[in-house]
């Protein structure tokens, strides 16, 4: 913390040098992610986290002539403790992947554990970061962290993130082909959460509010299931890694741009979140503008049509059985 503080104190570009953090940083996504995060200009400082193989992705890395120092660390000589110390964004990608055949849920058994326990190393070692959580079942993994943290008592709702990007960047371009557009141009909005049923995208407030029923009821199927075709063309050898290190690596930069506080830095999250707790539903991704402490703002949903209220409601029904399984987890399991 102490480095990071004086880094920042004797910089010239005082507001943006941060430290980042990936555990999981030798995994299909892990190292892309990496890739990526050596390449932002504002990381002065990337450590790389895994149970195996971290100090090579990180020397392959380290190569990249941009001007920050990369460490890789595995779990010999406190090298978890020395990959958190005075980071300032955590980014977790650490957990086992699909196969074809299960549903992200089936991933809770074995990544439930690891999420708990990278979770309380961050409320050991670096409880003030921005954390990322892209481990599935993010719906599940998100609260997990929460409760985690919670009982260290150092829980900050505002620097918590479930990466829901990947969804955000799929519609845009499965609504780009439909549409034979450039998908650059084709924002769409998408919420609730990173599974299925739970994946919301709020196709009215794109540019395309009248496409044809039985186009749009399989172009919600294609965003809902996205994930879903990437595990089946793998075959067996894992899930979404590319196209998933470059959301992740969206999300983490404007992440940063929201520390530095630039302004109008708007991402969706799975975030904990007011809309509808008096539903009991803790948590829910919208629209945040991230800002110097984390979450800035929580936006709405804005109109809705029938269609979407229909699949909000429906969600909503999956997401609290997602939320209260992650939280009970951690209260059996502490
Ligand atoms: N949020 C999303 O949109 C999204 C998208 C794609 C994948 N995912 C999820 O991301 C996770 C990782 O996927 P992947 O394809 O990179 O898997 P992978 O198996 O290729 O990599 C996972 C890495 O995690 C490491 N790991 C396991 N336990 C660890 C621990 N305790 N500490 C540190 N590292 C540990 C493994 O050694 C491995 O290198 C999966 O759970 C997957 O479902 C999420
Ligand atoms: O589909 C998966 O299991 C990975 C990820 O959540 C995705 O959306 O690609």
């Amino acid at each position: 913390m102490l480095s990071t503080i004086a880094k920042r104190q004797f910089s010239s570009s005082a507001s943006t040098a941060y430290k980042v953090a990936v555990l999981g940083a030798a995994g299909g996504i892990g190292q892309p992610l990496s890739l990526l995060m050596k390449l932002n200009h504002k990381v002065t400082d990337l450590a790389l986290y895994d149970i195996r193989l971290a100090p090579g992705v990180a020397a392959d890395v380290s190569h990249i002539p941009t001007n920050s120092t990369v460490t890789g660390y595995t779990p010999e000589d406190n090298g978890l403790e020395k990959t958190l110390t005075g980071a300032d964004l955590v980014i977790i990608p650490a957990g086992v992947p699909r196969k074809p055949g299960m549903t992200r849920d089936d991933l809770f058994n074995t990544n439930a554990s690891i999420v708990r326990d990278l979770a309380k190393a961050v409320g050991d070692y670096s409880p003030s970061a921005a954390v990322a959580i892209i481990s599935n079942p993010v719906n599940s993994t998100v609260p997990i962290v929460a409760e985690v943290l919670k009982s260290k008592g150092v829980y900050n709702p505002k620097k918590l993130f479930g990466v829901t990007t990947l969804d955000v960047l799929r519609a845009s371009r499965f609504l780009s082909q439909v549409q034979g557009t450039n998908p650059a141009s084709e924002p769409v909005t998408v919420v609730g959460g990173h599974s299925g049923v739970t994946i919301v995208p709020l196709l009215s407030q794109s540019k395309h509010k009248d496409l044809p029923k039985d186009t749009y009821d399989a172009l919600v199927h294609r965003i809902q299931f996205g994930g879903d075709e990437v595990v089946k063309a793998k075959d067996g050898a894992g899930s979404a890694t590319l196209s998933m290190a470059q959301a992740g690596a969206r999300f983490a930069s404007s992440v940063l741009n929201g520390l530095a506080g630039e302004n109008d830095v708007v991402e969706p999250s799975f975030v904990d979140s007011p809309l509808f707790k008096d539903e009991g539903i803790e948590f829910f991704s919208s629209k945040v503008t991230l800002g110097p402490e984390g979450v800035k703002t929580i936006h709405g949903l804005g109109e809705l049509s029938a269609a979407e209220e229909e699949m909000i409601t429906t969600a909503k029904e999956t997401l609290a059985k997602n939320i209260a399984k992650g939280q009970e987890f951690v209260k059996q399991n502490p």
